[in-house]
């Protein structure tokens, strides 16, 4: 018997299979590239909503689990992933260094926000009004993971590079059959994707796609990620990652003209340089309207679970809901109710 099946190699997959795996679990991996959110995300993990200058979610927790995770993969795969380089607000005005003073003051914040404001030149970029730098703050180039992570998984006779198929689950009262094998559990982390599985499809997964750029622009010299309208995160050789749009009603992964005219127009809002684009990436975020992960066990079925809803902030959660999510099954830890599946109390699960 096989302890856990896991649907998705994206970042939720990936976190979950490494936490089995670190436990000495036996595992199988499902994936059909059928959802691309966590290979083109811009991959930053950031403690600070830079919009209201507030904390994320439990940040410090998910940010001391961020460092840990990403450099046992970095060490196990033998490659760079986590680039921690801060995070510049762009201000607009005196109003928002004073805002940003404020909350640089607040217990929960300073260890995030620097107290002094930056007035770096960066060749490019106009701001008069400075920067206010984000610390504890980076990116993970998730391309490159996920593409190492699924070397790995295949040399180990791990991956499956097959669509799961619902109905060939066959669900007995203390393990599940699928296709001759015998599992203990099967874990879903599909992403967008859940919207084709039975078991959870109920759950109120909206969805938020995102298209990003990749442009070149030799005279920009960054050494930090820029957040003003857009993000600007310099990869190296000339080249930046700039979005990311919110587009709730389009829930394709089809890069669109309207989307790359509105991240060309906050692009130049904001550079006094040219630049010419390279690459236009769009994916669907699997998003919730209360904007917590969907962490669970089904209802009926002991041995189905889900980890998704990871949202707008994948690289930070990932680690930190898998771990929950394991714990939940192995050592029957209750999880907290706002990531629980069981706050949807209006399901009908049969
Ligand atoms: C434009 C954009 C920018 C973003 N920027 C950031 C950012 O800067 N920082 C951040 O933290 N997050 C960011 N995100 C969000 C982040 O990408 C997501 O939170 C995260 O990737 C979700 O991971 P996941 O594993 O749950 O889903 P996914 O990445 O969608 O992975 C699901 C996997 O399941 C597989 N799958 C689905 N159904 C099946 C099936 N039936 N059979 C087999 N396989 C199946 C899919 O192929 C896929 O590989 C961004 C997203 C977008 C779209």
């Amino acid at each position: 018997m096989i302890d856990y099946l896991i649907v998705g190699s994206g970042l939720a997959g990936i976190a979950f299979t490494e936490n089995a795996l670190q436990n000495h679990k036996s595992i199988a991996v499902f994936d059909n590239h059928s959802q691309n959110s966590s290979s083109i995300a811009g991959g930053l993990y950031n403690p600070v909503i830079l919009k209201r200058f507030s904390e994320v979610w439990k940040s410090q927790e998910q940010i001391d689990l961020v460092n840990h995770f990403y450099a046992n993969l970095e060490v196990k795969l033998k490659n760079k992933f986590d680039y921690k380089i801060p995070i510049f607000r762009k201000f607009y005005s005196v109003e928002e260094q004073n805002n940003w003073f404020v909350a640089s003051d607040k217990p929960n914040l300073a260890p995030f926000l620097a107290t002094k404001i930056n007035y770096n030149r960066y060749n490019g970029i106009h701001s008069p009004f400075g920067f206010g730098k984000v610390m504890q703050s980076g990116y993970v180039d998730t391309a490159s993971l996920l593409k190492e992570y699924q070397k790995y998984l295949i040399k180990n006779n791990l991956f499956n590079a097959e669509t799961f198929e619902y109905d060939q689950l066959i669900i007995q009262s203390d393990s599940i059959i699928y296709k001759g094998n015998e599992y203990k559990n099967v874990i879903f982390a599909e992403g967008f994707g859940v919207h084709d599985n039975p078991f959870f499809s109920q759950l109120p997964l909206d969805g938020t796609k995102g298209e990003l750029l990749i442009i070149k622009a030799p005279s920009l010299d960054l050494d930090v990620i820029i957040k003003s309208s857009v993000f600007i995160l310099p990869l190296g050789n000339d080249l930046f990652k700039v979005g990311a749009t919110y587009n709730w009603e389009d829930k394709s992964a089809t890069p669109t003209e309207q989307g790359k005219q509105e991240l060309i127009t906050n692009l130049k809002s904001m550079l006094t340089i040219d630049f010419e684009i390279i690459e236009h990436l769009a994916g669907v975020r699997p998003t919730v309207k209360d904007r917590r992960p969907m962490v669970g066990t089904h209802p009926k079925y002991k041995n189905l679970h889900v980890l998704n809803g990871l949202g707008t902030r994948g690289v930070m959660l990932a680690p930190a809901m898998a771990k929950v999510l394991f714990e939940h099954i192995e050592h029957k830890i209750p999880l907290e109710k706002e990531i629980d599946i069981k706050r949807f109390k209006k399901i009908n699960w049969d």
